[in-house]
């Protein structure tokens, strides 16, 4: 479960953000949506800590990430909170079976190469797990993405904007498989975008 409170952010006295609170259960999904520079990354940046709000608290399962220190904060987020950004970044000098361990080795988990094939199996990328990221294509990038970020069964997931370079038909593929990899694991799944074609698929929205 996330609930963000009262958050606001400056990046300088005249760019301060006041974000209305997001509340997700666990197996829901919430979809906030804004226009370019409306602050929905800035927001999911929050949600994950990875910047530091001025004011206000985000609570995932219980923890009150505020009240953490920065190393406390970075372990619960690679445990607890699975990440898929807008343009996916990968270490690109290892293979994608690599990457997906790496959020095992980062969250101090043993690496469980079996759930790594079960999803690329599931996520449709098996046979490119001995391949470097930068071999595939970006919708393939995007599903590598998603498999990475559900590696720890995370309470939560945040999606930056991430249909916004693929068409139709990946679009709604890429949606299919975050809202079903959510549901299997009981994580939040917020989703962050301007793409108007996932205003259908979200009965929770939030405007900014
Ligand atoms: N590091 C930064 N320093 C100063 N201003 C920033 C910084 N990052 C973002 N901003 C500004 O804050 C505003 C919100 O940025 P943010 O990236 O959160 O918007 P967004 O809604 O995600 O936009 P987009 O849809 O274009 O990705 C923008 O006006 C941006 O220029």
């Amino acid at each position: 479960m996330l609930q963000s409170r009262q958050l606001t952010f400056s990046y300088s006295p005249t760019k301060r953000f006041s974000f209305p609170d997001i509340r997700c259960n666990d197996r829901e999904a919430v979809l906030i949506l804004g226009k370019s520079g409306s602050g929905k990354t800035t927001l999911l940046h929050l949600l994950a800590l990875l910047l530091q709000p001025e004011s206000g608290s985000v609570t995932i399962d219980q923890t009150d990430l505020t009240q953490l220190s920065v190393s406390q904060t970075a372990a619960f987020r690679a445990g607890h909170v699975g990440i898929i950004y807008q343009k996916p970044h990968f270490v690109s000098s290892l293979s994608v079976m690599d990457n997906l361990l790496m959020a095992n080795y980062l969250a101090k988990k043993p690496q469980d190469k079996n759930r790594a094939r079960e999803l690329a199996t599931h996520l449709g990328f098996a046979d490119h797990l001995h391949k470097r990221t930068n071999q595939m294509s970006q919708g393939e990038q995007q599903r590598v993405s998603i498999a990475r970020a559900v590696m720890n069964k995370p309470g939560v997931i945040l999606a930056d904007e991430p249909t916004s370079s693929l068409d139709d038909v990946n679009c709604a593929r890429v949606v299919a498989l975050l809202r079903e990899q959510s549901e299997q694991i009981g994580a939040s799944l917020v989703v962050v975008t301007h793409d108007q074609r996932l205003k259908d698929e979200f009965s929770n929205q939030v405007i900014l």
